[in-house]
């Protein structure tokens, strides 16, 4: 999937005209991923039934630097007795889209179980994580900033291992991120702050969406391609080093 530059290209004008980019829809079953995966590609609402397998459809980015960015998002069911088979579509992927039933209390902590797994699978360390806080049009919604904490997302490692601690940069293996990058967001608005993207270390966001009025979508692609980019980058000047 990597996108090969021209002498004078940077990596950022590289990719929009590049391969797509392969992005993993998980979350539990019922939490809304098919319903998101259609409404981002046909820009309307279609009945979902129970995915057994996977859905594959190609996305257009349609806001910010994310637009006119091809996304090949692979939407894989998340029945129980289907979890096992995300490993391998995590694999090879440039970014993990976790979507969250907002409402649904009763089964956070098995979200939380899912989410840590595959977000401390050793191939996925480092992988940008979208957190959709889905269902948010539901009056019992969870804002993100709860789900935050219901979902332990400070405990989750920055790309590079190195994680950032009162303010401090320190070379370990585990650790967390501090309070001052996680977005603000109200389920009222439906909007979510960049500024909590702009830790060069974090590798997560999250987004409130509605997967079926569609609000939210596309400014979560929108993070999950800036990190995209970010891990990219700093990549690259790792290997410069
Ligand atoms: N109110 C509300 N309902 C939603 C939202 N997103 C999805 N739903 C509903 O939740 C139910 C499950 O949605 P799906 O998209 O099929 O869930 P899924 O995550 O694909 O489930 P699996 O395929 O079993 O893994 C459907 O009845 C959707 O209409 C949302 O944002 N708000
Ligand atoms: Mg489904």
């Amino acid at each position: 999937m990597g996108a090969t530059m021209g002498k004078n290209s940077t990596l950022l004008d590289s990719l929009p005209s590049g391969q797509p980019l392969h992005i993993c829809l998980l979350g539990l079953d019922s939490a809304g991923k098919t319903t998101a995966l259609y409404r981002m590609k046909f820009d309307q609402y279609l009945n979902t039934v129970p995915t057994i397998g996977f859905n594959c459809e190609k996305i257009r980015g349609t806001v910010g630097r994310a637009k006119g960015v091809s996304f090949l998002v692979w939407d894989v069911g998340g029945q129980e007795k289907l979890r096992p088979l995300w490993r391998s579509y995590t694999r090879c992927t440039d970014g993990i889209i976790f979507v969250i039933d907002s409402v649904d209390i009763e089964r956070m902590e098995e979200a939380k179980m899912e989410l840590m797994r595959t977000a401390k699978c050793p191939d996925n360390q480092g992988t940008p994580l979208l957190i959709l806080a889905n269902k948010q049009d539901l009056p019992m919604a969870k804002e993100p900033k709860e789900l935050e904490k219901l979902l332990g997302l400070n405990e989750l490692l920055s790309p590079i291992g190195v994680s950032v601690s009162s303010g401090t940069l320190s070379s370990i293996d585990g650790g967390s991120l501090p309070d001052k990058t996680i977005a603000s967001s109200s389920s009222s608005s439906i909007v979510s702050s960049k500024n909590s993207d702009q830790n060069p270390l974090k590798s997560w966001h999250i987004q409130p969406t509605c997967a079926i009025t569609g609000e939210g979508l596309h400014e979560g692609l929108d993070h999950l391609y800036d990190m995209i980019l970010r891990k990219r980058k700093m990549q690259k000047q790792k290997k410069k080093r």
